[in-house]
């Protein structure tokens, strides 16, 4: 399941990482590929650990856990710490597969990644190219959206960012690992879920929010890992 959500970052927070970028040292993104995505890989990143992606890394967290959608669509157990990467001059990141578990920075612990996000920080008119093109079973989804707008999407899917031929394409990406690890169980979920709260803003009385906010509970209970 490929879901948009609008409005993530207020204009004042945008701002604000935006700014801390601009502060920050860059390096090649291949600091954190494994060896296929390597090969693929053509952008830079922001240095590992650099006190200004700490900082904007946090504000991206505060972010997600204020975002109803975020959590709907991705019932999230851990997230692992925003990256934030950039694609300029031609730059671009060939197709390949997110790597299934990644160590969690600063731990012992590893993350399984399940759900992939990217985070756009810059307007479309800002640059040229760079869509993020993810393919499923129906075809393939060309996504560039306006700043402060985030995409998620199965880890497991095949995707690319095609080449950047105009001006800089500056976005957060990082990994979730689920509570409910299979994607169809997930995307049935959140279609139950946002049907429980289209249900409760048209008719907030009908008892039949309590019985299916029952089943959304229970199907969790089946299918959760915490
Ligand atoms: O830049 C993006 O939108 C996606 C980056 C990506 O696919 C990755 O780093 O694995
Ligand atoms: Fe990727």
């Amino acid at each position: 399941m490929l879901v948009k959500i609008p409005d993530v970052l207020s204009a004042g927070q945008l701002a604000k990482i935006r700014a801390l970028l601009d502060a920050a040292e860059w390096v090649d993104g291949n600091v954190t590929s494994g060896a296929q995505a390597a090969r693929a890989k053509r952008n830079d990143q922001l240095a590992p650990g650099s006190p200004e992606g700490k900082q904007a890394g946090e504000m991206v967290l505060d972010a997600l856990q204020a975002n109803p959608t975020f959590i709907s669509a991705a019932l999230p157990h851990r997230v692992y710490p925003p990256l934030f990467n950039r694609y300029s001059g031609g730059q671009n990141f060939g197709n390949h597969v997110d790597n299934a578990i990644r160590p969690l920075p600063g731990s012992d612990q590893r993350i399984r990644t399940d759900v992939s996000t990217t985070l756009f920080l810059c307007e479309p008119d800002e640059y040229d190219g760079g869509e993020l093109i993810i393919d499923d079973t129906y075809g393939a989804h060309s996504v560039k959206l306006p700043a402060g707008h985030m995409v998620v999407y199965p880890s497991s899917s095949l995707h690319r960012v095609a080449p950047v031929t105009r001006g800089a394409r500056i976005a957060s990406f990082f990994w979730s690992q689920s509570m409910v690890r299979d994607d169809g169980e997930r995307t049935l979920l959140f279609e139950l879920d946002q049907s429980i709260q289209s249900l409760y803003r048209s008719q907030p009385e009908s008892p039949e929010i309590v019985r299916l906010t029952g089943v959304y509970h229970n199907l969790i209970r089946r299918w959760s890992q915490v």
